[in-house]
Protein backbone atom coordinates (compact mmCIF):
# COMPACT_ATOMS: atom_id res chain seq x y z
CA UNK A 1 0.00 0.00 0.00
CA UNK A 2 1.13 3.57 -0.74
CA UNK A 3 1.60 5.54 1.72
CA UNK A 4 -0.95 8.45 -0.15
CA UNK A 5 -3.66 5.33 0.49
CA UNK A 6 -2.89 5.79 4.36
CA UNK A 7 -3.47 9.89 4.10
CA UNK A 8 -6.68 11.23 5.33
CA UNK A 9 -9.02 12.94 2.41
CA UNK A 10 -8.77 16.67 2.15
CA UNK A 11 -12.60 17.34 1.89
CA UNK A 12 -13.36 18.49 -1.47
CA UNK A 13 -16.07 20.70 -0.65
CA UNK A 14 -16.64 23.83 1.55
CA UNK A 15 -18.46 22.83 5.20
CA UNK A 16 -20.87 25.78 5.68
CA UNK A 17 -20.20 27.93 9.20
CA UNK A 18 -23.58 28.84 10.78
CA UNK A 19 -23.75 32.63 11.94
CA UNK A 20 -25.39 31.77 14.44
CA UNK A 21 -22.81 30.30 15.65
CA UNK A 22 -20.78 33.86 15.96
CA UNK A 23 -22.71 35.30 19.24
CA UNK A 24 -22.61 31.42 21.09
CA UNK A 25 -19.16 30.06 20.43
CA UNK A 26 -17.46 33.27 18.93
CA UNK A 27 -13.90 30.79 19.18
CA UNK A 28 -15.51 27.96 17.49
CA UNK A 29 -16.82 30.23 14.54
CA UNK A 30 -13.74 31.95 13.91
CA UNK A 31 -12.24 28.49 14.70
CA UNK A 32 -14.22 26.66 11.51
CA UNK A 33 -14.21 30.17 9.53
CA UNK A 34 -10.47 30.66 9.54
CA UNK A 35 -9.83 27.02 8.96
CA UNK A 36 -11.64 27.09 5.85
CA UNK A 37 -10.34 30.22 4.58
CA UNK A 38 -6.72 28.49 5.35
CA UNK A 39 -7.96 25.66 3.30
CA UNK A 40 -9.65 26.65 0.12
CA UNK A 41 -9.28 30.88 0.51
CA UNK A 42 -13.40 30.73 0.76
CA UNK A 43 -15.69 30.22 3.24
CA UNK A 44 -19.62 29.34 3.48
CA UNK A 45 -21.56 30.96 6.02
CA UNK A 46 -25.07 30.20 6.11
CA UNK A 47 -27.67 31.53 8.21
CA UNK A 48 -26.02 35.10 8.11
CA UNK A 49 -29.01 37.26 9.00
CA UNK A 50 -29.29 39.80 6.46
CA UNK A 51 -32.22 41.25 5.16
CA UNK A 52 -33.80 39.14 2.98
CA UNK A 53 -36.60 41.31 2.03
CA UNK A 54 -34.09 44.42 0.87
CA UNK A 55 -32.04 41.62 -0.63
CA UNK A 56 -34.69 40.38 -3.10
CA UNK A 57 -35.84 44.50 -3.65
CA UNK A 58 -32.20 45.84 -4.89
CA UNK A 59 -31.73 42.27 -6.67
CA UNK A 60 -35.58 43.16 -8.42
CA UNK A 61 -34.55 46.52 -8.94
CA UNK A 62 -31.06 45.26 -10.69
CA UNK A 63 -32.96 43.06 -12.81
CA UNK A 64 -34.98 45.75 -14.28
CA UNK A 65 -32.23 48.44 -14.45
CA UNK A 66 -30.13 45.50 -16.83
CA UNK A 67 -33.80 44.77 -18.47
CA UNK A 68 -33.85 48.54 -20.14
CA UNK A 69 -32.19 49.05 -23.52
CA UNK A 70 -28.50 49.14 -24.01
CA UNK A 71 -28.48 53.36 -24.97
CA UNK A 72 -30.52 54.02 -21.66
CA UNK A 73 -27.94 52.01 -19.67
CA UNK A 74 -24.84 53.55 -21.60
CA UNK A 75 -25.79 57.00 -20.36
CA UNK A 76 -24.77 55.57 -16.79
CA UNK A 77 -21.12 54.49 -18.26
CA UNK A 78 -18.26 56.74 -17.28
CA UNK A 79 -15.33 55.96 -19.74
CA UNK A 80 -12.02 56.46 -18.04
CA UNK A 81 -13.09 56.53 -14.37
CA UNK A 82 -12.24 52.32 -13.66
CA UNK A 83 -15.40 51.20 -13.76
CA UNK A 84 -15.68 52.84 -9.96
CA UNK A 85 -19.42 53.96 -10.24
CA UNK A 86 -22.43 53.15 -12.52
CA UNK A 87 -22.52 51.06 -15.63
CA UNK A 88 -19.56 48.97 -16.99
CA UNK A 89 -21.20 48.03 -19.79
CA UNK A 90 -20.84 44.05 -21.83
CA UNK A 91 -17.54 43.82 -22.81
CA UNK A 92 -15.34 46.08 -21.27
CA UNK A 93 -13.41 43.90 -18.37
CA UNK A 94 -11.32 41.31 -18.74
CA UNK A 95 -9.29 39.14 -16.45
CA UNK A 96 -5.65 39.91 -15.92
CA UNK A 97 -3.81 38.99 -19.15
CA UNK A 98 -6.91 36.80 -20.53
CA UNK A 99 -7.34 36.86 -24.62
CA UNK A 100 -11.06 37.59 -23.99
CA UNK A 101 -13.42 40.17 -22.51
CA UNK A 102 -15.42 38.32 -19.77
CA UNK A 103 -19.29 38.30 -20.91
CA UNK A 104 -20.86 39.96 -17.95
CA UNK A 105 -22.10 43.29 -17.40
CA UNK A 106 -22.04 45.29 -14.19
CA UNK A 107 -22.99 48.28 -11.75
CA UNK A 108 -20.84 49.70 -9.13
CA UNK A 109 -22.22 51.37 -5.74
CA UNK A 110 -19.71 52.80 -3.56
CA UNK A 111 -20.04 54.54 -0.24
CA UNK A 112 -21.46 57.62 0.55
CA UNK A 113 -19.34 60.50 2.52
CA UNK A 114 -19.88 63.42 4.55
CA UNK A 115 -19.61 66.30 2.08
CA UNK A 116 -16.00 67.58 3.52
CA UNK A 117 -14.71 64.21 4.29
CA UNK A 118 -10.89 63.73 3.16
CA UNK A 119 -11.52 60.41 1.73
CA UNK A 120 -13.26 62.61 -1.10
CA UNK A 121 -10.68 62.50 -3.14
CA UNK A 122 -10.06 58.86 -3.17
CA UNK A 123 -13.99 57.86 -4.20
CA UNK A 124 -16.30 59.25 -6.49
CA UNK A 125 -20.23 60.56 -5.81
CA UNK A 126 -22.32 57.48 -6.59
CA UNK A 127 -24.56 57.61 -9.77
CA UNK A 128 -28.03 56.38 -9.21
CA UNK A 129 -30.03 55.34 -12.62
CA UNK A 130 -33.64 57.66 -12.73
CA UNK A 131 -35.56 54.94 -14.66
CA UNK A 132 -36.04 52.49 -11.54
CA UNK A 133 -37.16 54.47 -8.59
CA UNK A 134 -36.33 52.45 -5.65
CA UNK A 135 -32.72 51.07 -6.98
CA UNK A 136 -30.95 53.43 -4.79
CA UNK A 137 -32.73 53.21 -1.39
CA UNK A 138 -32.66 49.51 -1.81
CA UNK A 139 -29.16 49.16 -3.27
CA UNK A 140 -27.27 51.09 -0.58
CA UNK A 141 -29.55 49.72 2.26
CA UNK A 142 -27.60 46.64 0.75
CA UNK A 143 -24.43 48.43 0.78
CA UNK A 144 -24.49 49.32 4.52
CA UNK A 145 -25.80 46.20 5.70
CA UNK A 146 -23.04 43.96 4.11
CA UNK A 147 -20.62 46.69 5.31
CA UNK A 148 -21.53 45.76 8.77
CA UNK A 149 -21.59 42.19 7.88
CA UNK A 150 -18.26 42.15 6.64
CA UNK A 151 -16.46 43.87 9.66
CA UNK A 152 -18.37 41.09 12.19
CA UNK A 153 -16.50 38.92 9.85
CA UNK A 154 -12.97 40.85 9.86
CA UNK A 155 -13.54 41.04 13.75
CA UNK A 156 -13.65 36.79 13.55
CA UNK A 157 -11.01 36.51 11.35
CA UNK A 158 -8.87 39.05 13.58
CA UNK A 159 -9.35 36.51 16.62
CA UNK A 160 -8.56 33.26 13.99
CA UNK A 161 -5.17 35.61 13.48
CA UNK A 162 -4.29 35.81 16.81
CA UNK A 163 -4.76 39.82 17.03
CA UNK A 164 -6.80 41.72 18.67
CA UNK A 165 -10.68 41.24 17.74
CA UNK A 166 -11.66 44.98 17.17
CA UNK A 167 -7.94 45.54 15.05
CA UNK A 168 -9.40 46.07 11.52
CA UNK A 169 -12.22 48.05 12.58
CA UNK A 170 -10.48 51.43 12.54
CA UNK A 171 -9.12 49.95 9.08
CA UNK A 172 -12.15 49.31 7.20
CA UNK A 173 -14.86 51.87 8.47
CA UNK A 174 -14.56 54.34 5.99
CA UNK A 175 -13.10 52.01 3.15
CA UNK A 176 -13.14 52.28 -0.47
CA UNK A 177 -15.83 49.22 -0.51
CA UNK A 178 -17.67 48.32 -3.84
CA UNK A 179 -20.94 46.39 -4.21
CA UNK A 180 -20.99 45.00 -7.59
CA UNK A 181 -24.14 43.95 -9.18
CA UNK A 182 -23.83 41.55 -11.70
CA UNK A 183 -25.52 40.51 -14.48
CA UNK A 184 -24.37 37.71 -16.54
CA UNK A 185 -26.71 37.47 -20.12
CA UNK A 186 -27.73 33.76 -21.28
CA UNK A 187 -24.53 32.37 -23.21
CA UNK A 188 -24.57 31.44 -27.11
CA UNK A 189 -23.63 28.13 -27.56
CA UNK A 190 -20.32 29.68 -29.72
CA UNK A 191 -19.64 32.49 -27.43
CA UNK A 192 -15.93 33.63 -26.87
CA UNK A 193 -15.27 33.68 -23.88
CA UNK A 194 -16.22 32.94 -20.09
CA UNK A 195 -18.51 35.00 -18.12
CA UNK A 196 -15.82 35.80 -15.75
CA UNK A 197 -12.38 34.41 -16.49
CA UNK A 198 -9.95 33.22 -13.88
CA UNK A 199 -8.45 35.89 -11.55
CA UNK A 200 -8.32 36.74 -7.60
CA UNK A 201 -9.92 39.81 -5.90
CA UNK A 202 -7.74 43.12 -5.17
CA UNK A 203 -9.89 43.86 -1.98
CA UNK A 204 -9.87 42.33 1.80
CA UNK A 205 -12.15 39.90 1.97
CA UNK A 206 -15.15 39.51 -0.44
CA UNK A 207 -18.85 38.69 0.32
CA UNK A 208 -20.87 37.15 -2.09
CA UNK A 209 -24.54 36.48 -2.91
CA UNK A 210 -26.33 34.91 -5.68
CA UNK A 211 -23.64 31.95 -6.15
CA UNK A 212 -26.67 29.35 -6.24
CA UNK A 213 -26.99 29.38 -9.95
CA UNK A 214 -23.80 27.28 -11.41
CA UNK A 215 -20.94 28.18 -12.62
CA UNK A 216 -18.53 29.54 -9.75
CA UNK A 217 -15.29 27.53 -9.33
CA UNK A 218 -12.01 27.96 -7.26
CA UNK A 219 -8.96 26.87 -8.41
CA UNK A 220 -7.21 24.13 -5.71
CA UNK A 221 -3.43 23.98 -5.02
CA UNK A 222 -3.12 21.20 -7.37
CA UNK A 223 -4.68 22.89 -10.23
CA UNK A 224 -8.01 21.49 -10.37
CA UNK A 225 -11.30 23.41 -10.39
CA UNK A 226 -13.76 23.23 -7.23
CA UNK A 227 -17.42 24.18 -7.75
CA UNK A 228 -18.95 26.17 -5.20
CA UNK A 229 -22.45 25.56 -4.58
CA UNK A 230 -24.09 27.63 -1.68
CA UNK A 231 -27.18 25.76 -0.23
CA UNK A 232 -29.66 28.99 -0.94
CA UNK A 233 -29.53 32.16 0.58
CA UNK A 234 -25.96 31.69 2.17
CA UNK A 235 -22.95 33.81 1.48
CA UNK A 236 -19.97 32.72 -0.36
CA UNK A 237 -16.77 34.37 1.61
CA UNK A 238 -13.22 34.97 0.33
CA UNK A 239 -10.04 36.22 0.97
CA UNK A 240 -8.70 39.22 -1.30
CA UNK A 241 -4.70 39.99 -2.62
CA UNK A 242 -4.95 42.93 -0.01
CA UNK A 243 -5.47 40.79 3.34
CA UNK A 244 -3.24 37.62 1.56
CA UNK A 245 -0.35 40.54 1.53
CA UNK A 246 -1.28 41.63 5.04
CA UNK A 247 -1.05 38.01 6.17
CA UNK A 248 2.01 37.30 4.47
CA UNK A 249 -0.20 34.33 2.58
CA UNK A 250 -1.36 32.54 5.51
CA UNK A 251 -4.96 33.48 4.22
CA UNK A 252 -4.53 32.82 0.95
CA UNK A 253 -6.60 35.13 -1.90
CA UNK A 254 -7.49 31.77 -4.29
CA UNK A 255 -8.19 32.24 -7.81
CA UNK A 256 -11.30 31.87 -8.65
CA UNK A 257 -13.80 31.89 -12.17
CA UNK A 258 -17.37 32.20 -13.50
CA UNK A 259 -17.39 29.57 -16.43
CA UNK A 260 -20.39 29.22 -19.19
CA UNK A 261 -23.68 27.35 -17.94
CA UNK A 262 -24.35 23.56 -19.39
CA UNK A 263 -26.71 23.53 -22.35
CA UNK A 264 -29.86 23.15 -20.44
CA UNK A 265 -29.18 26.47 -18.38
CA UNK A 266 -27.40 28.61 -21.68
CA UNK A 267 -30.69 30.22 -22.40
CA UNK A 268 -30.46 31.75 -18.13
CA UNK A 269 -29.00 34.84 -17.14
CA UNK A 270 -27.45 34.67 -13.67
CA UNK A 271 -26.90 37.83 -10.96
CA UNK A 272 -24.72 37.76 -8.70
CA UNK A 273 -23.62 40.72 -5.72
CA UNK A 274 -20.35 41.31 -4.71
CA UNK A 275 -19.68 43.21 -2.05
CA UNK A 276 -15.63 44.16 -2.23
CA UNK A 277 -14.77 44.78 0.87
CA UNK A 278 -11.79 47.85 1.36
CA UNK A 279 -9.29 48.92 3.40
CA UNK A 280 -9.84 52.95 4.22
CA UNK A 281 -7.33 54.24 1.45
CA UNK A 282 -4.50 55.24 3.41
CA UNK A 283 -3.68 52.05 4.95
CA UNK A 284 -0.31 50.97 4.65
CA UNK A 285 -0.07 47.78 4.01
CA UNK A 286 2.57 46.05 5.87
CA UNK A 287 2.71 42.70 6.80
CA UNK A 288 1.77 41.55 10.47
CA UNK A 289 4.39 40.69 12.62
CA UNK A 290 2.82 37.81 14.02
CA UNK A 291 2.59 36.11 9.90
CA UNK A 292 6.24 35.91 9.56
CA UNK A 293 7.76 33.01 10.58
CA UNK A 294 11.15 30.99 9.85
CA UNK A 295 8.98 28.63 7.65
CA UNK A 296 7.05 31.81 6.08
CA UNK A 297 9.58 34.85 6.00
CA UNK A 298 8.40 37.81 4.72
CA UNK A 299 7.33 37.99 1.30
CA UNK A 300 6.88 41.71 1.02
CA UNK A 301 9.94 43.27 3.24
CA UNK A 302 10.60 46.86 2.87
CA UNK A 303 6.79 46.48 -0.04
CA UNK A 304 4.71 48.63 2.24
CA UNK A 305 2.06 50.31 -0.20
CA UNK A 306 -1.28 52.50 0.71
CA UNK A 307 -4.93 50.56 -0.12
CA UNK A 308 -5.56 53.20 -2.49
CA UNK A 309 -2.20 52.74 -4.25
CA UNK A 310 -2.67 49.09 -4.53
CA UNK A 311 -5.57 49.54 -6.04
CA UNK A 312 -4.77 51.77 -8.30
CA UNK A 313 -1.97 49.63 -9.83
CA UNK A 314 -4.37 46.40 -9.90
CA UNK A 315 -7.16 48.58 -11.84
CA UNK A 316 -4.43 49.11 -14.76
CA UNK A 317 -4.15 45.66 -14.59
CA UNK A 318 -7.72 44.05 -15.43
CA UNK A 319 -8.08 47.18 -18.15
CA UNK A 320 -10.39 49.28 -15.72
CA UNK A 321 -8.11 52.19 -15.95
O1 LIG B 1 -20.42 36.02 -10.01
C1 LIG B 1 -19.77 35.37 -9.18
O2 LIG B 1 -20.23 34.37 -8.65
C2 LIG B 1 -18.37 35.78 -8.82
C3 LIG B 1 -17.95 37.08 -9.39
C4 LIG B 1 -16.53 37.43 -9.08
O3 LIG B 1 -15.72 36.61 -8.75
C5 LIG B 1 -16.11 38.84 -9.17
O4 LIG B 1 -16.88 39.67 -9.68
O5 LIG B 1 -15.00 39.15 -8.69
FE1 LIG C 1 -13.96 37.53 -7.93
Amino acid sequence: MSSTETQPIAPRAITPVSMTRYDADFQGFSDALGASFARFGFAVVADHGLDEARIAAALDDAKAFFALPEEVKRQYHQPGTGGARGLTPFGVEAAKGAATVDLKEFWHVGRELPQDHPYRQFMRDNVWPNETPGFKAHVYGMYEDLDALGRKILRAIARYLGLDDGYFDDKVEMGNSVLRLLHYPPVPADAPGVRAGAHEDINVITLLLGAEEAGLQLKEKDGSWLDIAPPPGALVINIGDMLQRLTNHVLPSTTHRVVNPAPERRGFARYSTPFFLHFNPDFPIETLASAVTPDNPDRYAGKTITAEAYLTERLREIRLL
